[in-house]
């Protein structure tokens, strides 16, 4: 371990040795911890970080001057899509996507490394529970998926597959999710395809460019963002240990969606017939303001504007057919051949450019009191997971249906949406949905029969779009009482 002259030395030539203030009035414990936190700190990355993020807080908010006329929404033959296409074809990428499968080809990436600041929550989003009758968390959902894709291409193709699951954490979620998985006896997958591993953190730093103190004895540090993926990869060798299991395509998405489809056949065999490096799924936007980023092209080159980034002129903007002009929502979910992960780790990762989030940010103050301040007084420097797409060869978007793939837990039930009750909702009324579509009846209060499916709880046909009926009519052995889906409608039909 470094000595706290070494320590001090590296900090004097990044210009952030106030960071050390309080370090002789420490006791032993704290003070080499905190020496700890501090040694890792490169001291040109470190000064070169509170430099650039002093001046990105500088220049003025906003989206940069001119982005309108810099953008195009993506061309059609970018796009393919799930509910558009017909019933072959959609048969056809399904097929792919489940031999990528059966081949032990295919991963799924989870970007678990956030703090969950909107849910309100101190533990990890992914063991947050919505308020299920099973009592299910996100963790256990997805686990569940995982292994039921595995099922399904194992009997399609009559081997025994492994779809490894790679969990990226942080500093704030990597012990209490090991933990968590561990009591759970990681359910049910093998721990061995269950990877997890740690992104970077940074300071925040001031708008001055001072890196923040928030004990006498800790630096203030958060998450590098969900674009931390690509050096994470590359510090604990993920794409090597991919090679070694033969992984081909990755299928990264983010903690927080409860109708995640896990190594969807369908997006992957998609991806893989039109030979993209590189694609993302996309919902219709549902409204202008909705806090999604949109996927189209920035000077020609397909990109993600983050809604953060978005002017609301912009976000309004209206296409000849009356629809958002910029309707692709980015729902976090994205493909990418392992030999395209491989390049952005060796080549393009320095380039890509971190973003400036103003947060209040807990500290001491001269005296070493902790202060949490009203008002944002530091920046959080972050890079995007999207911000690769500029680099891939072939690019493709894929639309799926939102009421199918999409329901965020972002807030507390506080908020109007994406909260508890609107996902517990959304999930139920798509295993509803399934459940009819497997022959199922449901009854009401009195045991009844419910004949028509109510409007609001539509389901989807093949071809995935929306119709009220078209496998409602079906009939089957299975009978559910609603008693056992209580957010779901248990009176009459409502057409
Ligand atoms: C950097 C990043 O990945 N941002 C994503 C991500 O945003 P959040 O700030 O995590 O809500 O999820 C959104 C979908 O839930 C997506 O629209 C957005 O573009």
């Amino acid at each position: 371990m470094a000595s706290e002259r070494d320590v001090r030395a590296r900090l004097q030539r990044a210009g952030q040795e106030h960071l050390l203030r309080f370090c002789a009035e420490l006791a032993p414990g704290p003070r080499a911890a905190l020496l700890a936190e501090l040694e890792p700190l490169e001291p040109e990355a470190l000064r070169e970080h509170c430099r650039s993020a002093a001046a990105a807080c500088a220049r003025p908010p906003g989206p940069p001057p001119g982005l309108a006329t810099r953008l195009r929404p993506l061309p059609p033959e970018r796009v393919g899509s799930a509910s558009r296409s017909d019933p072959e074809t959609r048969r056809l990428w399904e097929e792919e996507g489940f031999h990528q499968i059966a081949l032990n080809k295919v991963a799924v990436l989870l970007l678990a490394g956030g703090q969950g600041t909107r849910l309100g929550v101190t533990y990890p989003k992914g063991m947050y529970q919505v308020g299920l009758p099973s009592q299910k968390t996100l963790y256990q959902l997805q686990a569940e998926r995982i292994r039921r894709v595995e099922q399904l291409a194992g009997e399609r193709h009559g081997t025994r597959c492994t779809v490894p699951w790679y969990i990226m954490t942080s500093e704030f979620t990597l012990g209490p999710t090991a933990e968590f998985f561990k009591e759970n006896d990681f359910f049910h997958l093998d721990p061995n395809n269950v990877i997890m591993f740690e992104q970077r953190m940074l300071p925040a730093v001031t708008f001055d460019g001072r890196a923040i103190l928030e004990r006498k004895d800790k630096v203030a540090m958060a998450p590098d963002g969900n674009g931390g993926l690509y050096r994470a990869l590359a510090d604990h060798r993920i794409l090597e240990d991919m090679e070694r299991r033969g992984v081909e395509f990755v299928h990264v998405y983010c903690v927080d969606n409860i109708l995640v489809r896990l190594a969807d056949p369908v997006f992957i065999g998609f991806c893989v017939l039109r030979g993209a490096d590189c694609g993302a799924k996309v919902v219709e936007k549902a409204y202008p303001e909705e806090p999604v980023g949109v996927v189209c092209l920035v000077d020609g080159v397909p990109q993600v504007v983050e809604y953060s980034e978005i002017s609301p002129e912009i976000a309004q903007l209206r296409a000849p057919d009356g629809g958002l002009l910029y309707n692709a929502g980015n729902i976090c979910n994205h493909f990418f051949t392992r030999g395209f992960l491989q390049m952005v780790t060796r080549e393009f990762e320095p380039l890509l450019k971190p973003h400036v989030a103003v947060k209040k940010v807990p500290y001491v103050d001269e005296e070493g009191n902790p202060v949490k301040p009203l008002k944002p007084n530091g920046i959080k420097m972050e890079k995007f997971v999207f911000d690769v797409f500029q680099f891939a060869k072939n690019f493709v978007a894929f639309e799926v249906l939102r009421e199918e793939e999409f329901s965020p837990l972002k807030n507390a039930d506080s908020a109007d949406r994406d909260n508890p009750s609107t996902t517990r909702r959304a999930l139920l009324a798509q295993h509803y949905r399934w459940a009819l579509q497997a022959g199922a009846h449901f009854l009401d209060a009195h045991g009844a029969q419910l004949t028509e499916l109510p409007r609001v709880w539509r389901c989807t046909c093949e071809a995935g779009r929306s119709s009220p009926r078209s496998s409602w009519t079906r009939t089957g052995p299975g009978r559910c009482s609603p008693d056992s889906l209580p957010d779901l409608p248990t009176r009459g039909p409502q057409h």
